[in-house]
C-alpha cells in the first residue's frame, strides 16, 4: 500500500504538472499546422543549443508560453535554460521509459523486431508525463534517441520519438522551440512536420554550410513555411562573404538571412544563458532581431 506521504507527494506533482504544462492540454492526433513552431537545425556545435535556449527566453518574457524540446543526444538544453547541472539526474529522456515506448508502439526497444505495431498512439500524455518546468513559462521535454541496434531496422521507438511533437497542440499564447540533433539524417517527415519554422544555424565552415544547405532541401521539401538561415560565429565580412559564395543560387531556398557575430561572451558564460542575456552583447543584439522577424513572420 502507498504511504499517505507518498501518496500526498504524487497528488501534489500531479496537481503541479497540471499547472504548469497547459502546453500539451488538448491534443487531436492531427497535429497542429497553424501552431507556432520552430525547428533549430544545423550542424555538431554550429550553435544550436545556445540560440534555443536564448530565443526560449525572449519568446518567455513577451508571455509566451515555451516548451522547449530537446531532441539532440547531447541533452544541454536544459544546462543552457538555467537547469543546474547537480541536477542532472532528474532529466529522465521519454526515449529511456521503455515502459513508456512499449505501452505506446507495442514494442519493447531492443526487443522489437516482427512486434506488432501501433502505428497511430496516443501520446497526448508525453509532457505531463515528461515535461520539466524549468523557469516561469518555459517548459522542457527532453526526447533522446534510441540507439539503433542493427541496420534495417523499423525503429518504431524513433519513429514514436519524431512523431511525439507533431501531437503537441498549442493553445494561442504557446510556442514549441525543438533544438535538434547534429546533422540531417533525422529531419525528416515526421520530425519536423507541423512546423512552419525552420532556423537552420551554420559556422562560415564549409562542412557546416553543406550541412545547413541539404537540411533547407528537405525543409522546402517538407514544404515549410519559413526557412531561416542562421550565419553564426561571424567574425567579420570575409565569413558573410565565404558563407554566401557556398549558398550561391542555393539562396533562394531560404526566406530570411541571418548573421550572429562570434562572440566571446557566449562561450565563457555557458551553460546557462541568463547572465550572457543580462550582457546583451551584439550576439544577444542580433539573436534579438532574429525573435523580432520570427515572431513577424511565423505568428
Ligand atoms: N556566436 C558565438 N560566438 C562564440 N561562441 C559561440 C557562439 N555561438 C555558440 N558558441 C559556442 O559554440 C559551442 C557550440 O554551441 P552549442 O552547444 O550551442 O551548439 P550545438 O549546435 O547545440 O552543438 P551540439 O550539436 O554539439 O549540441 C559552445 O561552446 C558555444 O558557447
Amino acid at each position: 500500500m502507498m504511504s499517505q506521504d507518498k501518496e500526498k507527494a504524487r497528488a501534489q506533482e500531479k496537481e503541479r504538472r497540471e499547472k504548469v504544462f497547459s502546453a500539451a492540454e488538448e491534443i487531436d492526433g492531427e497535429g497542429a499546422a497553424d501552431d507556432f513552431r520552430v525547428v533549430i537545425t544545423g550542424k555538431g556545435g554550429a550553435g544550436k543549443t545556445t540560440l534555443t535556449a536564448l530565443l526560449s527566453q525572449f519568446f518567455a518574457a513577451d508571455k509566451y508560453q515555451v516548451l522547449a524540446v530537446d531532441e539532440d543526444p547531447q541533452q544541454n538544453l536544459a544546462f543552457s535554460l538555467g537547469f543546474p547541472e547537480e541536477k542532472a539526474d532528474e532529466i529522465v529522456p521519454v526515449s529511456e521509459n521503455i515502459d513508456y515506448i512499449e505501452e505506446k508502439t507495442g514494442a519493447r526497444p531492443g526487443e522489437s523486431w516482427g512486434a506488432m505495431l501501433n502505428l497511430n498512439p496516443d501520446v497526448s500524455d508525453v509532457v505531463n508525463r515528461f515535461g520539466m518546468n524549468i523557469k516561469e513559462r518555459i517548459n522542457l521535454l527532453v526526447i533522446g534517441s534510441v540507439i539503433q541496434a542493427a541496420t534495417g531496422c523499423l525503429c518504431p521507438e524513433n519513429s514514436l520519438l519524431d512523431s511525439i511533437v507533431g501531437y503537441i497542440k498549442l493553445r494561442e499564447d504557446e510556442v514549441i522551440l525543438m533544438d535538434t540533433q547534429a546533422g540531417v539524417e533525422h529531419f525528416g517527415r515526421s520530425l519536423a512536420e507541423g512546423f512552419r519554422n525552420a532556423v537552420i544555424i551554420t559556422e562560415p565552415s564549409f562542412n557546416a554550410v553543406q550541412v545547413a544547405l541539404h537540411s533547407a532541401e528537405l525543409a522546402d521539401q517538407l514544404e515549410i513555411e519559413n526557412i531561416h538561415l542562421v550565419v553564426n560565429k561571424v567574425r567579420g565580412n570575409k565569413d558573410k562573404d565565404k558563407v554566401m559564395d557556398r549558398v550561391g543560387e542555393k539562396k533562394e531556398l531560404f526566406d530570411y538571412i541571418h548573421y550572429l557575430p562570434f562572440d566571446e561572451n557566449v562561450y565563457l558564460n555557458e551553460p546557462d544563458v541568463a547572465p550572457l542575456l543580462e550582457k546583451n552583447t551584439p550576439y544577444v543584439q542580433a539573436v534579438r532581431e532574429l525573435y523580432d522577424t520570427l515572431i513577424d513572420s511565423g505568428d
